[in-house]
């Protein structure tokens, strides 16, 4: 009988079946009797309470989570609204800056050349003479057949017009990209990277994709970008500038910085440029056809910083502690310059992410402060905040998951090797194109990194319920905060980072996980001792 039937039957006023089958009893017994059965009664109650209780917590946790299944539906929606906002922004900026080079190239500024007596960035007509991707017209290397493995990317400004006009408007050394294939046979390319003829799907073989970068003009502007506070740097940049002024006879800029220091040391170097305003800056790319660092990986993550939008191929010369993304050694310069000045120079396009964060008090998606482009990670982490961070992930418009932890790292395969690394994250060579997406110190035994592709838009969100704030940093540096309900959408950057390779793109990865990192370096295992039979 269960405790509601029982239940019933006492409250009818019959005696429940435990009383029905005792005999008579003297008084004392009686009265004892009659207190089990109030007492068994009082359980019976709280039994059908209880369950009556339970019901209901079934029916409201049941109830709650429909809320809450309701109200990710509709942040999902916000969240699929908010990305496909940020690509909107992001086509937008960069029409905004296809039609600035464009507004640029009509002004009619005076052609004067870079004058020495001025340091000044110029913004001539012919240095107005400017490239972005938009404006990089793909060529393909043999008709219009499909996905061409291995396509040419070739300035459309140099090609459009006469070649006496190019030479005479465009300052900047014209190149010109191409993809090693190895599907070539007899002369024609494998077209498509997936055919389906009758129905079978294959894909091309192979290439060996490597790419490499050729001058059709020679490089006549050259950026030099240093570590500070370094003797060694300090030394060897005043050496390499007059090597590159005396030997190569090219235009040195360097940063305000790096000028009064080779002033201090001899006013031989003022022939060197550099900038007063900042936002001189935006124009170095129309410029600089090479830029050269001397330092560790963090002086490569500043010179890709001084880019907001094209960036210059980079020659990366190892003077810090790790050197991971700084193949060439500082004592054989002048042979590598000499080689890469005269190309064909192999190199690796690192991708970055361009990252916006949207307020919650924000009128609209487009109301964004500037957006701030990566070429290791953008952490969101808890900051001084002792408790867990809480981040609402979300990949394109699907739930990803809420991040409970120190926070959360979302890396390019060329940071991978960086912060993402140390949490936990995989080393995936920089010419997988992805995003690494990896908890920082996650409370769940479940957490693993996930590599998501690289045309994806993630967004972060801080949920309203968080109890503590949250602090979003770019390659480690310029820490803004988050509060509840605001966001960061994060999307592959159209800009690469061209940086040139000692060997390859493949060989100076693994050269960089064996020398960097001493990855799986072990003792070899000695011969002698059993034997397989
Ligand atoms: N716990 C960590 O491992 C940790 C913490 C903070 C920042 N970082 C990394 O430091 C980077 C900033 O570098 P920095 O030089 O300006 O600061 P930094 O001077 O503090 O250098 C941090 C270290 O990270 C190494 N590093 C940087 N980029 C790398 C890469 N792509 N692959 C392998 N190692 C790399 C540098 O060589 C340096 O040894 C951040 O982007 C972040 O990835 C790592
Ligand atoms: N031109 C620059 N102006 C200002 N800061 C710079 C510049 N170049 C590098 N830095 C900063 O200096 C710090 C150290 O630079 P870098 O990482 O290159 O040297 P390192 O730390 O000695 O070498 P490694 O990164 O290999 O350990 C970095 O945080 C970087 O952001």
């Amino acid at each position: 009988m269960s405790p509601r039937d029982s239940f019933a039957e006492a409250s009818s006023g019959k005696e429940s079946s435990v009383s029905r089958s005792q005999p008579q009893e003297n008084g004392v017994e009686s009265a004892l009797h009659s207190m089990e059965s109030v007492h068994g009664l009082e359980e019976i109650l709280q039994q059908s309470v209880v369950k009556t209780i339970d019901q209901n917590l079934v029916e409201f946790s049941e109830a709650l989570r429909s809320v809450a299944k309701v109200l990710r539906c509709v942040v999902e929606g916000r969240a699929s609204a908010q990305a496909e906002a940020a690509e909107w922004k992001r086509k937008l900026e960069i029409e905004r800056a296809r039609n600035m080079h464009l507004k640029l190239k009509e002004m009619s500024i005076e052609d004067t050349p870079i004058d020495n007596g001025d340091k000044r960035l110029r913004n001539t007509s012919n240095q107005a003479e400017t490239r972005n991707s938009s404006n990089m017209a793909t060529e393909r290397c043999c008709g219009n057949h499909g996905i061409c493995t291995h396509e040419v990317l070739r300035d459309r400004n140099s090609e459009s017009e006469s070649s006496a006009v190019a030479k005479m408007m465009c300052r900047k050394a014209s190149f010109k990209l191409a993809w090693g294939c190895k599907g070539e046979r007899n002369g024609q390319h494998k077209h498509d990277v997936v055919s389906f003829e009758r129905g079978n799907i294959t894909t091309a073989e192979r290439s060996s994709k490597q790419i490499s970068l050729k001058w059709e003009t020679d490089p006549q502007t050259v950026f030099v970008l240093t570590k500070p506070n370094s003797t060694s740097v300090r030394i060897l940049c005043s050496e390499m500038v007059r090597w590159l002024k005396e030997h190569k006879k090219l235009n040195v800029f360097v940063e305000p910085r790096v000028r009064k220091e080779l002033l201090a040391e001899s006013s031989y170097f003022d022939f060197v440029q550099t900038w007063e305003e900042d936002e001189e800056i935006l124009l170095l790319h129309t410029q600089v056809d090479l830029v050269i660092t001397l330092g560790g990986d963090g002086t490569v993550l500043w010179a890709a910083s001084m880019f907001k939008g094209p960036v210059p191929p980079v020659v990366s010369f190892s003077l810090g502690s790790l050197g991971f993304m700084t193949p060439f050694q500082s004592e054989f310069y002048k042979e590598s310059l000499d080689a890469i000045l005269k190309g064909p120079i192999s190199i690796t396009l690192r991708h970055r992410l361009i990252c916006h964060v949207i307020r919650d008090g924000a009128k609209d998606e487009l109301e964004t402060e500037e957006p701030m482009l990566v070429l290791n990670e953008v952490t969101i982490d808890r900051g001084m905040s002792s408790f867990l961070t809480q981040l609402e992930c979300y990949c394109d418009n699907s739930f990803v998951t809420c991040v409970q932890g120190d926070g959360l790292i979302l890396s390019t395969t060329s940071g991978s090797t960086a912060y993402s690394l140390a949490a936990g994250g995989s080393m995936v060579h920089p010419q997988v194109p992805g995003i690494l997406f990896t908890p920082i110190c996650p409370h769940s035994l479940s957490f693993r990194p996930l590599i998501l592709p690289e045309y994806v838009t993630v967004r972060v969100q801080v949920p309203f319920n968080s109890r503590g704030q949250a602090w979003a940093s770019f390659d480690g540096k310029d820490r803004k905060q988050l509060s509840a309900g605001d966001a960061l959408i994060c999307s592959m950057a159209p800009w690469p980072v061209p940086t040139a390779c000692q060997v390859d793109s493949t060989n100076d990865f693994l050269h960089s996980i064996h020398e960097g990192l001493h990855w799986n370096l072990r003792k070899t295992q000695s011969f002698d001792g059993p034997q397989d039979l």
